[in-house]
Order: structure tokens, then sequence, then C-alpha cells
């Protein structure tokens, strides 16, 4: 079977991938996956793609191979932008799923509906020995609900209505969360890059 490295040790990202990946009959491995550990890699970059660049090429130097990175987060218009690439850590170095969600829900407070739209953003990035790093970006519209909703999937998953559904991205099965999501909308556009591998 094919294999490859994503630069993440981000465990519901790697879900997700784990089930993009599936149909290619590739297998996928994070950093945690690995017999000799990585260490963080400190994302120092203000944009995702900046970010994705880092620890896609860090990893490929590391072992000289093709890597791909995600960088991902959501964009929420009434914060103007905000958490943007500071998703992860919005609520403070400890990178708490909850905590996040529950700042973003304590800052919209009072904001109508009709305000309270926003995107999930991935810039992918694959690192190759010797060649330039490519980039590519897919985002998910949509919008964000008052609670915390849903079981499945992670991150803001439980506060995000995707574009048209009546349920949160966390009420969605993996599958359905992998036909619309921005990390397939990404994938999507480095198919034939991951279907020569
Ligand atoms: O850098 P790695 O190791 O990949 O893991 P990370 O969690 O730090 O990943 P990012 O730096 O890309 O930050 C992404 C954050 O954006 C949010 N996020 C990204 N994709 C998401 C998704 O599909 N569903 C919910 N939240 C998501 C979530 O809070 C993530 O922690
Ligand atoms: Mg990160």
């Amino acid at each position: 079977m094919k294999e490859l490295i994503i630069a993440t040790k981000n465990k519901g990202k790697m879900k997700d991938f784990i089930g993009l990946f599936e149909p290619f009959g590739i297998k996928v491995y994070s950093l945690s996956d690995l017999s000799e550990p990585v260490e963080d890699i400190e994302e120092t970059g203000t944009t995702f793609q900046e970010n994705a660049a880092i620890k896609a090429e860090a990893v490929c130097r590391m072992f000289n191979i093709p890597v791909i990175a995600d960088d991902s987060g959501i964009e929420i218009d009434a914060l103007n932008g905000a958490p943007g690439v500071y998703s992860a850590r919005y609520a403070g170095e400890a990178k708490d799923d909850l905590a996040n969600l529950e700042k973003v829900l304590d800052e919209l407070k009072g904001v109508p509906e009709e305000q309270r739209t926003g995107r999930f953003v991935c810039v992918l990035a694959i690192a190759q020995p010797g060649q330039k790093t490519i980039f590519k970006r897919g985002e998910c519209e949509g919008t964000i609900g008052d609670q915390a909703i849903g079981e499945h999937g992670f991150g803001y998953d439980p506060i995000f209505y995707p574009a048209g559904s009546s349920r949160t991205m966390a009420e969605l099965t993996l599958e359905e969360k992998n036909q619309i999501s921005h990390r397939k909308n990404a994938l999507d556009k480095i198919e034939n890059w991951v279907k020569q591998l």
C-alpha cells in the first residue's frame, strides 16, 4: 500500500485525512505515528500558507520524502476574520478546542443570525525534496450557531453550520463532513498529484 506522511499532530485532522485518502489506497501517517518522535514545529507565520510551508518543509527535510501539511482555521466575519490563523490557540497556548469555541460564542453574543457568517479554510502544502512547495486552498462557507451541538469532528465543528445544512459539522458523520469540508475542497485540487504517488 502507498504511504504518505502528513505533518500534523492533530488527531481530528488525521481522522479526516485517513477517510479522505482511503479511496486513493493511501495509508497516511501523522507525526505522532512515527517511530522517531518529531518535536513540535513552531508556527511563526502570519498566514495559513506560511504555516503550512513551515510544517511541510521542516518534515520533508527530516525524512527526505514528499510531505503534506495542513494549516487551517475558521474565519468569522463579525470578528474581522478572527480566529483565523490563530484558531488552534484562540483561548490560549493549551490548544483547548472547547475553550476556543466558547470564546467565539462569547464574542458573538448578541450578534444576529444573518451576521454570523464565516468559513473554514484549509491550505495544504506539498513539500518535495529539491522542488518548490505547492499550495492549494479549500474553503467551506457557513454560519456560526449560538451553542455547541454534536459529538463528531473536532475544533469548531460543534458551532459551525455548513451553508444549507440544518446540522452542525459535528452532527455530520465523518463521511458527510469529508464530502463538503475545506480539507476535502483543498485535497480535490491536488488530486492529480495524489494519484501519481
Ligand atoms: O499544526 P497541526 O499539528 O496540524 O495541528 P493544529 O491543531 O495546531 O492545526 P493548525 O495549526 O492548522 O490549527 C487548526 C485549528 O483550526 C481549527 N480547525 C481546522 N480545521 C477544522 C475542522 O475541520 N473542524 C473544526 N475546526 C477546525 C481547529 O481549532 C484547529 O486546531
Ligand atoms: Mg498548529
